[in-house]
């Protein structure tokens, strides 16, 4: 008799236990202590499958129990994926997702677990699934608006990333109101390849038109901060660039798959022994069972953020709602491989953390795809100061026609002119006819223009230089057409464009012309009525 009851008492005691041990991390779990939650979860778990495990070596076991011990595994197992997932440690809360779903197929709170796990990790229709199958269980009906909300947000993003479909304009039209949109990751018609310009960049599987989408990615890290004053701007950007560096980190620290992407990224060094990723591999949805361990030192981490991390652009920015002494810098993994171009076919756009890349002119299938990590309508020598201040020396075709054209006694005095702010006019006129004189013709023409942009811009924008040099040089159209078929569309140009449509209150021709302007600078993203009301943004009116 004394025999017996021993080990009943034991289990009673046990179960006592195990209870205390639930209840406290249930209360850690609402309380959000989540580290100190999965702690006592996991003295849980381990203790119930001991039991489930004894239980079933019993030659009788008791269903009953035995389905009483599944459910509070399943259950504990469920709410440690929760506050795993909460602490971003995506990967083991997916296991404890799978194990409790071993025990229970369509547990509820598991399925919608493992959905926003699926969500945060870009994985679109994986979370659809489980929502889908979230949605058939009887626990759904209470949590209908929930479930459903999810449900709609995956739709929209499973789409946008299959399609490439995106639209900002609603949030444009509100005027940049309230949050910015949640943007799905896409990956259009490009592969990674080795570069004629430095190492591995991005190339067009497929033509691509001005405006069309060629990737949208969030970032990996991205420390924002208003920055007023010079003094204050150096400190408070020392002080954001040591946030930015943490952030990074934490990333790198948590998933393995950041980790070997971070680890494709140049250092700068040695660009051109550098592998070749596989495109796939940067596809959120691509299952990879397990990434090899990256030993990364902190001296290579820099470097890497050093070449690879980007300032939000802030021409862009102030149209987009924002201060002017808005700072950002990010890291985004696919862009990384975008190289620097003084002819860029693509440009950026900044929409929260997400970096939206599309094509600011036609480009080929076979073509390099290019941005500019600096300003490109400014001259060859101040584009070399600012690409050695990048840490390289620029090496696009636009750089070599100019390198051989600059050096002509010509090309400098137009330099020192503009330089010592002589009449403007006088350098564009210049400029024109040495252009005519050397016979140089189409894309070249607009190299060039690009490079006396300033003096352009100033020109076609004074009466007085106008109603002197008017006659004598190109119209101010054909200049901006060829400095966009060089250089793609730029904030500048269209600004020039749409302030001429105000003065001219509008012609059919205008404001096509504006409207595919606004195109390669904003993208497809901007539908008509919302590229109208950021075209009167840029030239501070309302556009008929
Ligand atoms: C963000 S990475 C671009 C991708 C890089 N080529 C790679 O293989 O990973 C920036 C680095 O690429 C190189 N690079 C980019 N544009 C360049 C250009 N126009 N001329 C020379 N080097 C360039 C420089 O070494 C620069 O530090």
């Amino acid at each position: 008799m004394r025999e017996e009851q021993e080990p009943e008492l034991a289990m009673a005691s046990l179960e006592e236990q195990m209870q205390q041990l639930r209840s406290k991390a249930t209360e850690l779990l609402l309380r959000e202590e989540w580290r100190e939650s999965v702690q006592i979860y996991s003295q849980f778990i381990t203790l119930r499958q001991g039991q489930i495990s004894n239980t079933c070596q019993h030659s009788d076991p008791d269903p009953d129990r035995l389905s009483k011990l599944h459910k509070s595994l399943c259950l504990a197992l469920s709410n440690r994926a929760e506050a795993r997932s909460r602490m971003r440690d995506f990967a083991e809360a997916l296991i404890d997702c799978e194990q409790a779903l071993e025990i229970e197929g369509t547990h509820f709170k598991t399925l919608l677990c493992k959905g926003k796990i699926f969500l945060s990790l870009n994985r679109y229709s994986m979370a659809l699934d489980c929502f889908k199958a979230a949605v058939l269980d009887s626990q759904a009906a209470g949590n209908l608006q929930t479930i459903n909300g999810y449900l709609e947000r995956c739709k929209k993003l499973e789409f946008q990333s299959r399609t490439g479909v995106f639209d900002l304009s609603d949030w444009v039209l509100n005027g940049f109101q309230g949050k910015s949109p949640e943007l799905a990751e896409y990956i259009g018609a490009v592969q990674v390849k080795k570069s004629e310009i430095s190492g591995r960049g991005l190339f067009a599987t497929k033509n691509i038109d001005a405006g069309t989408l060629v990737l949208v990615t969030k970032a990996i890290a991205i420390e924002r901060g208003i920055l007023s004053g010079q003094g204050a701007g150096e400190n408070a950007q020392l002080v954001m660039w040591k946030n930015f560096i943490d952030k990074v980190n934490d990333s790198f620290e948590r998933c393995r798959r950041t980790q070997h992407l971070i680890g494709t990224l140049s250092t700068g060094e040695d660009e051109e022994g550098l592998e070749v990723p596989d495109i796939s591999l940067f596809r959120a949805e691509t299952e990879i069972s397990s990434y090899p361990v990256e030993k990364m030192d902190m001296g290579k981490i820099l470097s890497i953020l050093d070449v690879n991390s980007h300032v939000e652009d802030t021409a862009l920015a102030e149209v987009f709602g924002k201060n002017s002494d808005y700072y950002g810098v990010g890291l985004w993994l696919l862009t990384s491989f975008i190289n620097h171009s003084c002819h860029p076919n693509a440009r950026r756009l900044h929409v929260g953390d997400y970096l939206i890349v599309h094509a600011s002119r036609d480009i080929r299938v076979g073509e390099e795809i290019t941005f500019m990590y600096f300003d490109v309508l400014s001259p060859l020598a101040k584009r070399r100061e600012m690409s050695n201040s990048w840490g390289f020396n620029c090496k696009c075709m636009r750089c070599k026609f100019e390198e051989a054209v600059c050096c002509k006694q010509e090309m400098r005095e137009i330099d020192i002119g503009l330089e010592r702010g002589l009449d403007v006019g006088g350098v564009v006129y210049r400029l024109e006819e040495g252009m005519r004189r050397w016979m140089v013709r189409g894309k070249e023409k607009g190299y060039l223009r690009a490079s006396f942009w300033v003096a352009y811009s100033e020109t076609y924008g004074s009466e007085r230089s106008m109603k002197r040099w008017g006659r004598r040089i190109p119209e101010m159209e054909a200049v901006v057409d060829s400095v966009v078929e060089a250089v793609g569309s730029d904030d500048r140009l269209v600004k020039l464009v749409a302030a001429g449509l105000k003065k001219s209150s509008g012609g059919l021709v205008e404001m096509e012309r504006a409207m595919k302007l606004g195109k390669g600078l904003y993208g497809k993203v901007v539908k008509k009525q919302a590229m109208r009301s950021l075209l009167g943004r840029l030239a501070s009116c309302s556009l008929p």
